[in-house]
């Protein structure tokens, strides 16, 4: 997350961070949300490697015991069929994660409510981007949660010309285009936003402008959730 500002720890109880083993080490390589007590939403991008995975919840300093920790083993991965690797434009950049066992929910620890199926943010609707991710571009990553102010643009914006044109399709969401944005190591998290007096999960981080995260009128773009609300019950029933 390039801007804003560090989260108070565990306001964001969905959020979890999805680590791969290397040698005997984990590493967090993306962001991702609890949905059910077994089940994880992520980005395609996150999880189209052969890897050892694991999730950890309630986590807040990636490098300390903040005490709220819970952290399961992945059991299964469901990439979307139309997910295409050499192409994040095409869309359909979101997985779900099989967890080993079942979240135990507590303040810490919590599922996201996802977007109604079909539903369309208006433009300039309250959001927050959060997540582990580099702090500017190229930078390192964050040790804690971070959260910034990323209200949404809507589609008729963000695919005119001087915006991302034609690259950014309707089952995607653009929020942000200043100098706030997600980065590297933020994908596959939750966009945050306010719907009727609750935050909701209406995104899943998915891209940013090669030339900089936070590339002036190149929002941060993200898979619309409530696109993929049928494809994501055929699943998790
Ligand atoms: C033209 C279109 C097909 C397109 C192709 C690629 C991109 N962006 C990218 O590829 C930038 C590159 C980058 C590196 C370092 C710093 C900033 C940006 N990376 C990204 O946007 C990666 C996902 C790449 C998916 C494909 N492997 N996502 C993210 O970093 C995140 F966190 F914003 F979700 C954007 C658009």
């Amino acid at each position: 997350v390039v801007g804003g500002e560090v989260a108070r720890p565990n306001s964001w109880p969905w959020q979890i961070s999805l680590q791969y083993k290397s040698g005997s080490s984990f590493y967090h390589t993306c962001g991702g949300t609890l949905i059910r007590r077994g089940w994880v939403m992520t980005a395609a991008h996150c999880v189209d490697s052969q890897r050892t995975w694991r999730v950890v919840l309630g986590e807040h300093n990636l490098n300390s015991n903040d005490g709220t920790e819970q952290i399961l083993s992945v059991s299964q991965v469901y990439i979307n069929n139309g997910w295409n690797s050499n192409n994040v434009a095409g869309g359909y950049d979101i997985a779900l994660l099989r967890l080993s066992s079942e979240a135990t929910l507590n303040s810490a620890v919590q599922l996201g409510t996802l977007a109604s199926a079909n539903y369309i943010l208006p433009n300039n609707n309250p959001c927050y981007v959060t997540g582990w991710g580099r702090t500017s571009t190229g930078g390192p990553l964050s040790n804690s949660l971070k959260q910034a102010w990323l209200p949404s643009v809507d589609h008729q914006t963000c695919s005119s010309s001087g915006w991302w044109g034609s690259t950014v399709k309707t089952t995607m969401v653009c929020a942000g285009g200043g100098a706030n944005s997600g980065c590297n190591g933020d994908s596959g998290g939750p966009l945050n936003c306010q719907v009727n007096g609750q935050y909701q999960v209406h995104g899943v981080t998915s891209f940013v402008s090669s030339s900089g995260c936070n590339a002036n009128r190149k929002p941060t773009v993200f898979t619309r959730v409530s696109a993929y609300i049928s494809w994501i019950n055929g699943i998790i029933g």
